[in-house]
Order: C-alpha cells, then structure tokens, then sequence
C-alpha cells in the first residue's frame, strides 16, 4: 500500500494570483483529505510565492493525516519546521530562485551537513526524508547519513515515460532493491500523474509514499471543468 500525499502548493499559487483567500487553501486541504487522500505536503520556498510560512503554521491543526514539509533546510526553514513538528521533512537541496526541484543531493559531498540535520529532526521526533536521484552511490550516501526514508526524484523517469520510455523505470528499480535491503523507507515525487503513476508503483517495490502535486492540480481542472461550464449555464438559461 502506497500512501498518497497531495502536495498543495498550487493552491496557494492559485490563492496568491488575486491577494485574496480564493480558493482557501486550509478548506482545500481538508477537502482532500476527506476525499481519502493520506497526506498533505507543502514545499516553503524562500520567496514564498506559494506556500507562505504562515500557511505551513495554519495547517498545522487542520491536517490530520501526515503532514509532510519539504525544503531545503537554511536557518528559517529549520526553525519553522522545529516549531511545527510535522510528521515528516523531506530535505531537498534547492537554490532560493530554482523555480521548481531540478535535482536530488549530493548525498557523499554534503554527508555531515545532511548527518547533522537529520540528527536534529529525529531528535525532535520528526521523519526525515532525502530528496535523491536514482542513483546507487546517493542511496548508499543517504544510508550514511541517518535518513530514516528517502525520496527518489521522478522528474527523469516521469519525462522518459512520457516519449514511450519504459526502460526509464530501471534505475529506480535498483535504487529501490538497495534501499529496502538497506532498510530505508522509500518515498518518491516530482511530475507522477494519473499517466505513469500505476507503472511506477507496480515496479518500485516497498513504495511508501508519493507526493504528487502539479499534475494532480491539473488534471483536477480537466476532469472537473465539464461540470463546472454545465453549472453556469444552467445559471445563466
Ligand atoms: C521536491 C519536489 O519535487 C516538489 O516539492 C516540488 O519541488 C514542488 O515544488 P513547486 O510546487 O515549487 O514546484
Ligand atoms: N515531492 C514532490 C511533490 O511534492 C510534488 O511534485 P509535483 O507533483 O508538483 O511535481
């Protein structure tokens, strides 16, 4: 069973397009997880163009699944998710201005700055997740550091599937073989969609949990515009 974590960021990208409180991203969050949905996770940028800090704090008392904060752990992100003790941080390693997570950590060139960290989450009773590519030496370098799960970067994997490439698959297939026999947790996002979602799960053993956020969003839009024009005209008859 692999747990689905929505990650809400477009919501707050949508909410922050006017200044208002439309659509209200604490309500959105408890809507899906009504709807099932297992998870929720946010990703604070330094900018906050999406998810405010002050979002990360609101939702604290309306997520009562796993609540799950991903970023890259400066000083006041560490700070904000000591005082949030979500359930889980996943630490990836993006430059303030990155529009979107273009890649996993170099888990042997920042093992004692990831050990560190990591060390201090735990101790604060929080899960802890590394934001990977697949790649056998980050797996190992991962285990090095502590990490109780890591999350393996699909954007590769989600761009190859899309041309047809199912091959594409392989190198996750390996990480995951040497993480569950390293016994990490394996966590896995960026670009999943209804398209390749199925293929990934059924080919990533022990898969504990996705995030899935931009296509959801999207494909939420496409199956739910027929019935919102439906709506309106029916106002407007
Ligand atoms: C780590 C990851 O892949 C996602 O958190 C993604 O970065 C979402 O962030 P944006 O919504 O800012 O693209
Ligand atoms: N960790 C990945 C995530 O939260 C969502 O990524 P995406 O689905 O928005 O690409």
């Amino acid at each position: 069973m692999t747990k689905l974590s929505v990650n809400i960021n477009k919501i707050a990208t949508l909410r922050n397009s006017r200044g208002g409180d439309v659509p209200n991203l604490l309500q959105f969050a408890k809507d899906v997880q009504s709807y099932g949905a297992e998870g929720i996770t946010i990703h604070p940028r330094p900018d906050e163009r999406h998810i405010r800090y002050q979002d990360a704090y609101d939702l604290k008392s309306e997520v009562y699944t796993e609540y799950n904060i991903e970023g890259n752990p400066i000083p006041k992100f560490m700070d904000l998710v000591l005082d949030i003790k979500p359930t889980q941080v996943t630490l990836v390693p993006d430059a303030t201005d990155a529009i979107t997570s273009n890649a996993g950590w170099d888990t042997i060139k920042h093992k004692d700055f990831l050990t560190e960290v990591i060390q201090t989450f735990r101790s604060n009773g929080i899960r802890t997740s590394i934001f990977v590519d697949p790649d056998l030496h980050q797996i190992e370098g991962a285990k090095a550091t502590g990490t109780d799960r890591i999350e393996l970067y699909t954007e590769a994997f989600a761009h190859q599937y899309s041309l047809g490439n199912k091959e594409a698959i392989n190198p996750y297939m390996e990480c995951a073989g040497l993480a569950n026999t390293l016994q990490l947790g394996i966590n896995a996002g960026h670009d999943l969609s209804l398209q390749n979602i199925q293929f990934f799960k059924e080919n990533i053993p022990g898969l504990q949990e996705v995030s899935i956020g931009h296509a959801l969003i999207a494909e939420s839009l496409y199956m739910g515009v027929e019935k919102v024009i439906s709506s309106y005209l029916e106002k407007l008859k």
